[in-house]
C-alpha cells in the first residue's frame, strides 16, 4: 500500500527523526519518497539529508499536488500558522497525519478544505529503534484505505493502536511522554550505581537490559505486572527492601501522577486551541 506514495514532513525535529529513521530503516518505502521540510533552518535539513538521503525542501518548494501524506511534525503552538500555510495548497487525495500534542482533528479539519482527510497519531521517540507505542485516531473524514496506510507507515516505526481520539491524552501520558519517565529512572538508577562503585557506562548498561528485561517479560509471559513483581521479591529479601523504600518515598504515586500530569497537559493544550478558535 506504501508503494510509490509520497509522505512529506512538515517540521524536522526530535520527532520527525525519529518517525524518518525508522521509516526508512523499515525499507518499505525508499528515502527518495520521503520529503522533509522545516519552517527555516537549512543546516538542519542538510543534515537529515546526510543521515538518511531523503529529499529536503524548504516548505515554500513543495509541490503538494505529489504528497499522499502529509505529517505534520511541528510544535502544537504553531498549527495555526501551518494550517493557513497549507490549506489552499493541501490536495483532496493528501491524508494529514498529525503528531502534534493536544491538537484535536476538528481544530485541524476546522481550518481545511472541506473533506479533508485528517488523521491524529501519537507515536513516541523510540521510532528511531522501530520500537514505538503509536495510537491513531481518525478524523471524520477518514477513510478505511487511509487509516490502513498510515498504520502500515506507523508500523515502520513500531506498534500500533487505533484508539478513540479521546483517549488520546490518556495514551500521551503513557506513551508520548513515557520513554523519558525511563530517561528519568536511568539517571537516578545510574546515579546509584555510581555511588555503589560502578563505572557510568557499567550502570547504564545494566540499568537497560534490566528495563529491556522485565518489559519483554511483562510483554511475552502471562503472569501479570504484580505476580512478576511477587516472583522476584523474596521474604526479607534485597527486593523487599528496595520496594520498601519505593513505597516510603511515594514511587508509585509519583509514577501515577507523572501519567495523570502529562494527561493534564495535552487536555489544556487542547482548551487553549479551543478557546483560540472561539
Ligand atoms: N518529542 C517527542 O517525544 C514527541 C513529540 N510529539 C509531537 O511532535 C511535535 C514536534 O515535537 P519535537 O520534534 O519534539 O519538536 P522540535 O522542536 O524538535 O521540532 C519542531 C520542528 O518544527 C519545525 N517548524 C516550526 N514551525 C514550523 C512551520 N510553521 N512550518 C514547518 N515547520 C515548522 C521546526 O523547524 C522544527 O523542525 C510536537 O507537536 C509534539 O507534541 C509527539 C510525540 C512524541
Ligand atoms: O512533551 C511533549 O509535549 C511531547 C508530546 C509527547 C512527547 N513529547
Amino acid at each position: 500500500m506504501l508503494n510509490n506514495k509520497s509522505i512529506a514532513f512538515l517540521g524536522a525535529g526530535n520527532m520527525a527523526e525519529a518517525m524518518i529513521s525508522g521509516i526508512v530503516t523499515a525499507k518499505k518505502v525508499s528515502p527518495k519518497q520521503v520529503i522533509v521540510s522545516n519552517n527555516s533552518n537549512k543546516t538542519r535539513l542538510h543534515e537529515i539529508k546526510a543521515k538518511y538521503n531523503v529529499r529536503t525542501l524548504s516548505k515554500e518548494e513543495l509541490d503538494f499536488h505529489e504528497i499522499d501524506v502529509l505529517v505534520l511534525a511541528m510544535k502544537p503552538k504553531d498549527i495555526d500558522l501551518v494550517i493557513d500555510f497549507i490549506q489552499n495548497k493541501v490536495q483532496p487525495h493528501t491524508v494529514i497525519l498529525s503528531v502534534l500534542a493536544g491538537i484535536s482533528t476538528s481544530h485541524m479539519e476546522e481550518g481545511l478544505p472541506n473533506g479533508q482527510q485528517v488523521i491524529r497519531v501519537m507515536p513516541n521517540t523510540s521510532s528511531m529503534m522501530r520500537e514505538s507505542a503509536t495510537a491513531i485516531a481518525p478524523g471524520k473524514h477518514v477513510e478505511m484505505g487511509e487509516i490502513l496506510t498510515a498504520k502500515e507507515l506507523l508500523e515502520c516505526v513500531g506498534e500500533v493502536y487505533v484508539i478513540e481520539e479521546e483517549q488520546m491524552d490518556i495514551f500521551t501520558g503513557i506513551a508520548g511522554s513515557g520513554p523519558a519517565y525511563f530517561y528519568y529512572l536511568m539517571e537516578h538508577i545510574e546515579k546509584a550505581g555510581i555511588e555503589g562503585g560502578l563505572a557510568p557506562e557499567l550502570a547504564r548498561k545494566i540499568g537497560s537490559q534490566t528495563i529491556l528485561g522485565a518489559a519483554k517479560m511483562m510483554l511475552e509471559r502471562t503472569e501479570t505486572p504484580t505476580e512478576l513483581r511477587e516472583n522476584v521479591t523474596s521474604p526479607n529479601g534485597t527486593t523487599a527492601a528496595g520496594l520498601d523504600a519505593l513505597d516510603k518515598y511515594g514511587g508509585g504515586k509519583a509514577i501515577t501522577q507523572a501519567v495523570k500530569g502529562a494527561e493534564k497537559r495535552s487536555k489544556e493544550i487542547s482548551e487553549q486551541m479551543q478557546k483560540v478558535l472561539v
